[in-house]
């Protein structure tokens, strides 16, 4: 099996659904499904999307080999052949729509929209959440460790922590996305062109009589790259030090030292003292770089404590999101095709957070005059927005509300497959880094901050509203 074939990469219980669909001959009814989530994550007032390359490579691909095939009737017996055959013949053959790539988004907001035979609808519902979920996580993580650090440099270095070889990839890819710089895998760097940097461990320090040595000897093979790991010893008493003197001799020969990197102790008096040194010395442009176990709430900290550190490695606390380790995203069915329209369908549950919004919906973003985010506005695909005068109210409680005019209304959700055919040009990693920093420029930095953010509002037409509460009668009666 290539690592690639990913058409099992599913649940039972869809392969199941897909079977008794096709046992009672309904596999071909029409379907509307939606991916959301219910809460922001890391208790942010957004979160970024991310995940959407994969999840087009992914649908773009999917056919079920006969290994595939001779796998699922070792299974279960039950399956007739005529299933197989219907398997043999698969491919998405839908409409899906989705938001972009580096899109500011919100909880209970349709972000992917699936219409589709159930038969496709069910298989592809776990693969694409696992890669929603996973890659909007950490843009999400990442969008708050650059917020931390507004100015600064930022690697990803978590390989070595992340959760197997495919997060540690793709969550290079999603925090770069979401404003890191540079990430040290070499596999991301090469497969989607994030740029690459790194500097050395401390074995390399202890693989040489001395440190002064083995800096040396590093900057004589690099010069361009010479980040001098300073804790192995004694920082200030040597690691420091050492790396002055080799920085000196660099400087005679018409080189610079980059930087020294911090990984152990007080980071911020081991910064504040290094720095000191290194400008004493006439080494004003070398930087200092901070390593372990860093985090969002770390590094604000340590800029609070004056630390004169400039560029920072981020590993396990951010491949791992460690504060938040999944994002809830779900894929829930909206809407049935009855052979002449859409009936919106819902799901009840105690637990009013979780009752369903139905119906054939898309999402827009209400722009007001100044070109700011006033509210996101959930309404049904063939209901026209009207941009002179909208009338906005809080889906729970109504008479909250209030009216916006000359807005401009931008449909979030694009076409990316429509009959089964690809109809998105995937953008470039660089185009979807730049439209994530738009994005954030539409937005009132209440709703940003990384502390209690002021919540921005996910809005539903009155249409929608109308045809939730119809239905919440209809089924509690
Ligand atoms: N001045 C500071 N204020 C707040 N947090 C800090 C400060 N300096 C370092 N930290 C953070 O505190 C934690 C210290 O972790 P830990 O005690 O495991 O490291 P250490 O003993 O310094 O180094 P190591 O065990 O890797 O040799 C790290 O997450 C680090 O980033
Ligand atoms: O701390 P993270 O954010 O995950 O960043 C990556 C860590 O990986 C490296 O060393 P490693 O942790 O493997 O060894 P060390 O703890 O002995 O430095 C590096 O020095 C960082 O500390
Ligand atoms: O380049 C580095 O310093 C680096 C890379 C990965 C993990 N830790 C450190
Ligand atoms: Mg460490």
């Amino acid at each position: 099996m290539s690592y690639e074939d990913l058409a099992l990469h599913t649940d039972k219980y869809q392969i199941n659904m897909m079977y008794a669909h096709w046992k009672n001959e309904t596999h071909n009814n029409i379907r509307v499904f939606e991916a959301f989530f219910r809460k922001n994550p890391f208790k942010s007032g957004y979160a970024v999307f991310a995940g959407l390359e994969r999840i087009i490579t992914y649908i773009e691909r999917l056919r079920f080999s006969e290994e595939d095939i001779n796998y699922l009737k070792e299974q279960e017996e039950n399956y007739e052949e005529g299933f197989f055959e219907e398997l043999r013949n698969f491919k998405f053959s839908g409409e899906l729509y989705a938001v972009k790539e580096g899109t500011v988004v919100f909880q209970n907001e349709p972000l992917i929209r699936i219409k589709a035979r159930v038969f496709e609808a069910q298989l592809i519902e776990t693969a694409l959440l696992n890669f929603m979920n996973y890659q909007t996580l950490i843009a999400s993580k990442a969008s708050r460790i650059r917020q931390a650090a507004p100015k600064d440099v930022l690697m990803e270095f978590g390989t070595r922590r992340a959760q197997e070889a495919d997060a540690a990839i793709w969550g290079a890819r999603a925090a770069y996305i979401a404003g890191f710089d540079a990430t040290s895998n070499m596999r991301a760097g090469k497969l989607f062109g994030i740029p690459t940097k790194g500097t050395h461990a401390h074995s390399w320090v202890q693989d040489h009589d001395t440190e002064e040595e083995s800096f040396e000897r590093f900057a004589n093979a690099l010069p361009d790259q010479s980040v001098f790991l300073v804790d192995t010893y004694d920082t200030l008493k040597s690691g420091v030090p050492n790396a002055i003197k080799v920085g000196l001799k660099m400087k005679e020969q018409g080189k610079s030292l980059k930087g020294i990197r911090l990984d152990s102790g007080d980071l911020a008096y081991l910064s504040i003292q290094a720095r000191k040194m290194l400008d004493e010395a006439g080494l004003k442009d070398v930087v200092i770089v901070a390593s372990n176990d860093l985090d969002d709430d770390v590094i604000v900290d340590l800029k609070r404590q004056g630390a004169e550190i400039t560029s920072w490695g981020i590993g396990t606390q951010l491949i791992t999101a460690a504060d938040q380790p999944a994002l809830g995203g779900v894929y829930k069915v909206v809407a049935k095709y009855n052979g002449k329209e859409f009936e919106p369908t819902i799901k009840i549950s105690g637990n009013v957070e979780k009752i369903t919004t139905p119906g054939y919906k898309t999402v827009y973003r209400i722009l007001n005059k100044e070109g700011k985010a006033e509210a996101d506005y959930i309404a049904m695909v063939d209901e026209k927005v009207p941009t002179d005068e909208l009338k906005l109210f809080d889906p729970v409680h109504t008479y909250k509300n209030k009216v916006v005019k000359d807005i401009e209304a931008v449909e979030l959700q694009q076409p990316i497959f429509v009959d089964g055919k690809r109809v998105y040009e995937l953008p470039s990693l660089e185009e979807i880094k730049s439209y994530h920093q738009e994005q954030l420029s539409l937005f009132w930095p209440e709703h940003l901050r990384r502390l209690n953010p002021q919540e921005y509002y996910i809005d539903l037409s009155e249409r929608v509203w109308q045809t939730k509460m119809d239905l919440l009668e209809k089924h509690t009666k």
